[in-house]
């Protein structure tokens, strides 16, 4: 029998944590060898060969400057990368070019396909906007997905030459108009009950469109996170976006 992929997960006893380590223990091809959380000692990530982050948007470069720094190879899930985050994770890549960090928005199937969908779309429409629906245990607003989905209908509207549509507003409550991700509006919603849910609405002549998509449970974004973890050994650099993988 030929060894299974050493996985570590840091955030083990979190909501996303918890399942990344029953989805590690049910793949034939992966043995978990070490399940943090914060506090641990991070010792026993040395083992691994690949480690598993959905901790806190606070937490994450700390981390990854431990996993780049060990020569083990990174999937993450945790929010709150910017310009700026990428750029210093490229640095530390850069000392050694055999390593493969893999940073995703989402992990859902169906997340990054509507993603992808209101790309294709942006460049039809100038009028859009993303309304993302969470559990209240959540810790970023807008999320992730949000804002990257955002930034895709920003940079489709910029290549097809589209300005931002029509908005009459003149008077408005602070934050009732969403906040602005690259010229997108962005709306947020926390209810117990949900788990993650993304609306991207584009308005054009006598009609709309929407793309929604919902996450009903976590085990939603297992199937990519595992095929992360196989992809991630063969993808020296720093990926970003589960699209990338999937070939989409
Ligand atoms: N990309 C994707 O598909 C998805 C991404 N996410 C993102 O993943 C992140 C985690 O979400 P969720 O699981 O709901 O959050 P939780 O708060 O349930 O879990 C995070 C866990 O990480 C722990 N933690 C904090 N800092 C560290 C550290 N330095 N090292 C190890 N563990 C640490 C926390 O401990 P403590 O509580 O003690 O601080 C907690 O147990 C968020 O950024 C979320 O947006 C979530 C779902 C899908
Ligand atoms: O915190 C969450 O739950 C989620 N976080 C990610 C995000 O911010 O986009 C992914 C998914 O929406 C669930």
């Amino acid at each position: 029998m030929t060894a299974g992929i050493r996985v570590g997960v840091l955030g083990a006893r979190g909501r996303m944590g918890q399942e990344v380590v029953n989805a590690v223990n049910g793949a034939d091809d992966m043995d978990l060898v070490a399940a943090l959380d914060a506090g641990d000692d991070f010792a026993a990530l040395k083992q691994a060969q690949v480690v598993v982050d959905f901790t806190h948007p606070e937490a994450v470069m700390g981390n990854l400057e431990f996993l780049t720094g060990n020569g083990i190879h990174a999937v993450v899930g945790t929010t709150g990368f910017s310009e700026e985050r990428l750029e210093k994770l490229r640095s530390w890549l850069a000392a050694d070019p055999s390593l493969g960090v893999l940073i995703a928005p989402n992990f859902a199937l169906g997340a990054v396909l509507a993603m992808r969908f209101a790309q294709q779309a942006a460049r039809f429409y100038n009028s859009a906007e993303v309304i993302e629906l969470h559990h209240n245990r959540k810790a970023d607003a807008p999320s992730g997905t949000a804002a990257h989905t955002a930034r895709l209908i920003g940079e489709a509207r910029a290549e097809a030459g589209l300005a931002p549509g029509e908005d009459a507003t003149t008077s408005e409550v602070d934050g009732a108009r969403g906040a602005l991700v690259d010229d997108v509006r962005v709306h947020s919603v926390r209810l117990p009950g949900l788990v993650a849910h993304e609306e991207i609405l584009f308005g054009g002549e006598g009609e709309t469109l929407t793309i929604r998509h919902d996450s009903l449970h976590r085990t939603s974004f297992m199937p990519g996170v595992l095929l992360g973890v196989r992809s991630v050994l063969t993808r020296p650099g720093l990926t970003v976006g589960l699209e990338n993988i999937l070939d989409l």
